[in-house]
């Protein structure tokens, strides 16, 4: 049994389960094919291995407690972005250094720097919100680039975009068409447009070695002409937040606190690769977190529009606590218990993330009997992990509840944000962000079904985006402030 991969649905000669591999929502049929074959799944595309972790079980036992073997991404995303941290291998002599610097950059001590700016930000989203309400959520599906067509609105006012560039640069929003807004969304695309390219070249990286002239290397001249746009991704802020910075007219971000202006000043010098570094670790601020937290926000939307009973227990609990109608802050989230459990419940019910990042493994290992051979992909079904009835009873309701009392459910938290040495940097910053979002919004607006013409509710026909950061669009629903006074009070 020690040779055997564990089981998967059976395989055609030379292509695999190519012809089985789901296009639309992966991480459903995968939860399917666990019921059949058991929670770790293999599939196979030509001589490709992957294995789908579909318990938490499976997720902890190897992700979290083999981290040291099971922390490489495989090959084919590191193509795509060069240099991201996202892609770097966890065995390369920079990797210790990204991390330490985001982790340092990002935790719970280092995020209090932010809170002034994050406060402000939150201000201008109860405003936005209030004064355009649909096109908030419009908003929302444009800074996810779902909808070219969406793609002209203005994302100024887009609540995260700003936190993630004031947080990573201290650079401040500008009205309408930003012009890092603009450029790192057209950069998002680029990625995402690589993304859907060949799959060949993703199950035989060689072909890059391939001349860019040659009829199979389109991806390669894809990469060639998406390239400056992604460079300029990061080398634009970059230079913009250096040069406020020796001009000594700069906000403190998380840039602010890593650079240093003179390389002989300070008790750590500065070189060309740790200020390589800092230009990627600076860029995953916005790229890891901007995408991510707005799609938990559209299905806060989407749940509490679904949920009156749920969003009223969380309003009542708010106004026992700031019954004045002021902004909520962080410090008032050790009293509001049912709105923090309100957030977890929308991240497991709406895992963002749903398939994680890929993680490969750089050994053998043997798991269950198994065997896990060294180079293979590894993926977290995410999205099984947190619907395992084992785990969470009745896994399609959506129930804070399930989160509080004496013996709550186990914390979303800990599947919902990856494993190991590569699990998400951002998860303190990105609890904040949204706890703030969601427990002002609540004070201050009702979310309800969306009316048609005639003012009957209707019932939400969302669709989740396949992609590695996923999305209910077709959304819609009606937001409408609880008291014209709560809101003056608070967006005074
Ligand atoms: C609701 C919000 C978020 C969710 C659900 C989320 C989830 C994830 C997941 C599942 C991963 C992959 C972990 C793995 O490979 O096992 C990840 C990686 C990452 N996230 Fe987040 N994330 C969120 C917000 C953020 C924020 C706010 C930031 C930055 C401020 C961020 C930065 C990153 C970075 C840099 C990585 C790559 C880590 C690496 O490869 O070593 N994320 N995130």
């Amino acid at each position: 049994k020690h040779n055997l991969l564990p089981p998967g649905p059976p395989v055609r000669f030379l292509t695999g389960n190519l012809h089985q591999r789901p296009t639309s929502q992966p991480w459903l049929t995968y939860a399917d094919w666990s019921k059949q074959y058991g929670p770790v799944v293999t599939l196979r595309t030509f001589h490709k291995t992957e294995i789908i972790l579909n318990s938490a079980r499976s997720a902890l036992d190897l992700l979290d407690a083999r981290s040291a073997v099971y922390s490489d991404r495989p090959v084919s995303g590191r193509i795509i972005a060069r240099s991201s941290m996202f892609q770097l291998s966890s065995m390369d002599a920079r990797f210790p250094q990204y991390r330490r610097m985001l982790l340092a950059g990002l935790n719970r001590r280092a995020t209090q720097r932010y809170r002034a700016a994050q406060e402000q930000q939150l201000t201008v989203l109860l405003r936005g919100l209030a004064k355009d309400p649909e096109a908030f959520l419009a908003l929302i599906q444009t800074y996810v680039c779902v909808c070219p067509s969406l793609v002209s609105l203005p994302t100024a006012h887009s609540y995260v975009a700003a936190i993630a560039l004031r947080i990573a640069y201290g650079y401040q929003v500008s009205a309408e068409k930003d012009r890092f807004v603009t450029l790192i969304e057209s950069a998002s695309r680029a990625i995402i447009a690589l993304r859907q390219s060949p799959f060949y070249f993703e199950l035989f990286p060689f072909l890059r070695f391939l001349p860019s002239w040659f009829p199979l290397a389109e991806f390669k001249r894809a990469v060639a002409k998406h390239k400056p746009v992604m460079d300029a991704m990061v080398s634009v802020p970059f230079n913009w937040a250096k040069t406020k910075i020796e001009s000594g007219s700069h906000e403190e971000s998380f840039f602010s606190h890593h650079f240093r202006p003179d390389e002989s000043v300070g008790d750590v010098p500065q070189g060309e690769e740790e200020r390589e570094i800092l230009k990627w670790t600076s860029a995953a601020i916005y790229v890891g977190g901007a995408h991510t937290t707005t799609s938990a926000i559209a299905s806060f939307f989407l749940l509490m529009s679904t949920h009156p009973a749920a969003q009223q227990t969380a309003q009542a609990e708010i106004d026992r606590i700031v019954g004045n109608g002021r902004l909520l802050t962080l410090d008032d989230q050790k009293h509001l218990p049912y709105v923090t459990a309100v957030l977890k419940e929308t991240l497991r019910w709406a895992p963002v993330a749903p398939l994680g990042l890929p993680h490969k493994v750089t050994r053998d290992d043997i798991y269950d009997g198994y065997l896990i051979p060294k180079g293979t992909t590894v993926i977290a079904n995410i999205w099984a992990i947190t619907h395992d009835p084992e785990v969470y009873p009745n896994p399609f309701v959506f129930d804070p509840a399930r989160h509080l009392g004496e013996t709550p459910q186990r914390d979303p938290f800990d599947f919902v944000f990856g494993y190991g040495r590569r699990v998400c940097p951002g998860a303190t910053l990105a609890e904040e962000s949204l706890f703030l979002a969601i427990a002002n919004i609540l004070a201050a607006f009702s979310i309800a079904k969306a009316h048609d013409a005639e003012g009957k509710e209707v019932e939400p026909n969302v669709e989740w985006r396949t992609a590695t950061v996923t999305f209910p669009t077709n959304l819609r629903c009606l937001i409408v402030p609880r008291s014209p006074d709560m809101l003056a009070s608070i967006t005074m």
